[in-house]
């Protein structure tokens, strides 16, 4: 989107006015209307893309309007310039300029060709035609003939005169001559306001077509045989005039009042496209036929340039400052140009070739591209999933091992409880067994020993409940045969080896064995040794069995009395240790105590010390203040004491008081007393007398009653510090202790 390029350009002045009062002044971009004085007339100021002043050439305007749209339109971009303003602004001279100064059109064309030639790249066919709108019918000025064509409109074509020829021309000078042929059937007419007055809107059209020169060996589908076909306006408009200025009558006046009319709808339609799109709605292109045919210029895929000339003339300033509000207008118009492309057959097929190829590896890319973004999300995730087995499987395997730990300690546990069980059974049973057998065996020997079964002798509870007690509870941890075999021998129980052999490697807390030591010493006939054996075998078994058990009731004996002396020492303890409770329970009770003493030692204290200054004579100040100071000091150790003990209460550990400063306190206080009760002592009787009745005999009695009852404050006083004081250590020695 490209906003409308718009100038103005004031002609030079066509006569000198005598009495003018105002003028138009050109700064930079900027005209404005002023005073003669140089005063700026408020309201009539405007500023465009260019201001051209009256000594500006055509050149100049070229070279800053309009020469882009004529680099563009060889590029392939339509183009339009076109001048507008009132009748004699000078517009004509604009477009077709002079001898002298060449005009748009001339200097057009001719850069057109130079540019031409400067793109070697491509090959051109340029078509000229020219023709003029005169009262709203379009006439071919290189064709006479064609008069009044018609306009249509075609989705190839857009916008196109029918029947309007075209001439194919290969270089500047050619164009320019047409041009000239053209201008001959221009209407022309004299009117009061030019004396060579434009009639009619003349369009000098070139089509410019071009191709790309060697496509054959272009990959880019953007530079293909596609044929480039953009149009170039250059419009001459005829001025509006007033018809009482222009004096047009007949002829002339139904000119202007065409001219006129049609650009009253190229006003309406710039109005419309001023607003923006979203007020402007319908845009009356169709009211005339000039607005019809430049409607691409006016919007649409252009580039547009528009010279508003005005007059300078003070007799003007009306038409010219409407002129100035269309170039207003117009410069908000925007427009979309674009390089317009015609595609032939082949061109269409290789531009979709190409096409195609591009948008497949755009899609290969794409999809590759995606591919490996889901391979490395795949990677991504197949390496967190890794590292994941990774510590599942050595959380798995630690958990096995902790399992394989729980497992081998219950196993030993249970192996220790079998054991256990299994010898205490076992002393219990073999107490009995060897008794039976003792008196078994004293049985037999007076009777016939091969009579009897030799087996059934060894077939005791004893004998057979072992292994099957063994084997019972061991099952009950394992129903495999290999974790619970039966022993081969009784005797073997106990046997180190044995137990490996039968725990495969679970070796047996063989500590916990000490404590059946006979068991390893002890031996039982064994199942092979059973049927060779003799009586006087069994008697000496007998008597093994004899000693193991004496030696087994000595041990319970010695354990039983072991046992008591160890419930005895226990009750002892639990004796002891209530008592600590008590005595602890006491200690944490002192606190309690000591606080309630120092409230009672405080009201002691208070009435000890007004018994003592009941004793102070009136003229007496200084044991008065010796008193007084003594009383605080006292009262302050009480405060701290006091404060001790409750902080004490509450369980706080740290010791609160500061142990040197309290012990100094307690000096000060003694020393203190002592001065005061000597002072008090040593006052003359008439004056020691209390100041409250005692009801004394005589001076001698009463001084002897008061030094005792002195001496009963002073020891009174100290007897509460002094148990104060040890409360206090006591208090502090405790949480030292505690
Ligand atoms: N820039 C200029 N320098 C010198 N002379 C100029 C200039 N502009 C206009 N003129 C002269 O002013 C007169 C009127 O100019 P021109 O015919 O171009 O006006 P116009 O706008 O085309 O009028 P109309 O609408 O009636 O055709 C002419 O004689 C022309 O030579």
């Amino acid at each position: 989107m490209e906003k409308i390029c718009v100038a103005v350009r004031v002609r030079p002045p066509v006569a000198q006015e005598t009495s003018s009062s105002t003028y138009w002044r050109v700064e930079d971009n900027r005209i404005s209307l002023h005073k003669t004085l140089g005063t700026p007339i408020s309201g009539v100021s405007h500023a465009f893309d260019h201001v051209f002043d009256q000594s500006c050439a055509n050149a100049r305007v070229y070279e800053l309007l309009i020469k882009d749209i004529i680099h563009a339109a060889v590029e392939g971009f339509n183009g339009t310039a076109f001048a507008y303003g009132q009748t004699s602004s000078g517009k004509t001279y604009t477009m077709n300029g002079s001898e002298s100064d060449p005009g748009i059109i001339h200097l057009a064309v001719k850069d057109v060709f130079r540019r031409i030639q400067m793109t070697t790249n491509r090959e051109f066919l340029i078509r000229v035609s020219y023709m003029e709108i005169y009262n709203e019918e379009i006439n071919d000025l290189l064709a006479v003939e064609n008069q009044k064509l018609q306009i249509h409109e075609s989705l190839e074509n857009g916008v196109f005169v029918a029947g309007l020829r075209e001439e194919i021309v290969n270089g500047a000078e050619q164009v320019l001559k047409i041009i000239e042929s053209g201008e001959v059937n221009r209407h022309f007419g004299e009117t009061n306001m030019n004396a060579r007055s434009s009639r009619s809107h003349t369009i000098f059209r070139m089509v410019i077509e071009s191709k790309e020169k060697d496509s054959n060996y272009s990959s880019d589908y953007s530079s293909t045989d596609a044929i480039r076909v953009s149009v170039l306006n250059l419009v001459d408009l005829a001025g509006s005039e007033r018809i009482e200025k222009t004096g047009a009558g007949g002829v002339r006046l139904k000119e202007g009042k065409y001219i006129n009319k049609s650009l009253m709808v190229l006003g309406n339609v710039i109005n419309k496209l001023s607003d923006g799109a979203k007020q402007r709605g319908h845009i009356p292109y169709r009211d005339s036929k000039l607005t019809r045919i430049l409607q691409p210029a006016l919007g649409g895929n252009a580039k547009t340039s528009i010279i508003c000339t005005v007059a300078p003339e003070e007799v003007h300033i009306e038409e010219t400052k409407g002129t100035l509000q269309f170039a207003s207008r117009a410069k908000r118009i925007t427009n979309c140009a674009q390089v317009n492309e015609i595609l032939t057959d082949a061109a269409l097929l290789k531009r979709q070739k190409l096409e195609i190829e591009e948008l497949r590896k755009k899609l290969q890319g794409s999809h590759a591209e995606v591919l490996e973004q889901e391979i490395l999300k795949l990677r991504n995730d197949m390496l967190k999933y890794e590292l994941e087995h990774e510590k599942l499987a050595m959380e798995l395997e630690e958990e096995r091992k902790s399992h394989k730990e729980r497992d081998q300690w219950i196993r030993e546990q249970q192996m220790k409880i079998d054991n256990l069980s299994s010898l205490v059974t076992l002393s219990d049973c073999d107490r009995k067994s060897s008794q039976d057998s003792a008196r078994q065996s004293l049985k037999e020997e007076s009777i016939d020993s091969h009579s009897a079964g030799h087996g059934d002798g060894f077939s005791t509870p004893c004998f057979k409940a072992v292994p099957n007690a063994f084997v019972v509870k061991r099952s009950n941890y394992s129903r495999l045969p290999d974790y619970s075999p039966l022993p081969d021998a009784i005797s073997n129980v106990a046997d180190e080896d044995t137990w490996l052999k039968m725990n495969k490697g679970y070796i047996a807390d063989l500590d916990s064995l000490q404590i059946t030591p006979a068991r390893r010493v002890q031996s039982f006939p064994t199942s092979e040794a059973t049927p060779g054996c003799s009586n006087e075998n069994y008697k000496q078994e007998a008597q093994v069995l004899k000693r193991q058990l004496e030696l087994a009731i000595e041990q319970k004996d010695q354990l039983e009395r072991n046992h008591m002396e160890q419930i005895l020492l226990n009750k002892q303890l639990t004796g002891e240790i209530s008592e600590l409770q008590r005595e602890a329970q006491l200690i944490r009770e002192i606190p309690h105590r000591l606080c309630e003493s120092v409230a009672n030692c405080k009201e002691i204290y208070k009435d000890v010390m007004s018994i003592m200054q009941s004793f102070v004579p009136d003229d007496e100040s200084s044991t008065l203040q010796l008193l007084s100071s003594t009383s605080e000091i006292g009262t302050s150790l009480l405060s701290t004491l006091e404060n001790h003990f409750s902080v004490s209460i509450d369980g706080n550990r740290t010791f609160p008081g500061n142990n040197s400063l309290i012990q100094e306190q307690c000096k000060v206080l003694c020393e203190r007393l002592n001065k005061t009760i000597t002072s008090l002592v040593l006052s003359e009787p008439s004056t020691v007398k209390p100041r409250h009745s005692r009801n004394l005999p005589c001076s001698c009695g009463y001084k002897v009653a008061a030094s005792s009852q002195l001496a009963r404050c002073h020891s009174s006083i100290m007897i509460l510090f002094s148990v104060l004081m040890l409360g206090y250590f006591l208090s502090f020695f405790r949480l030292v202790i505690f």
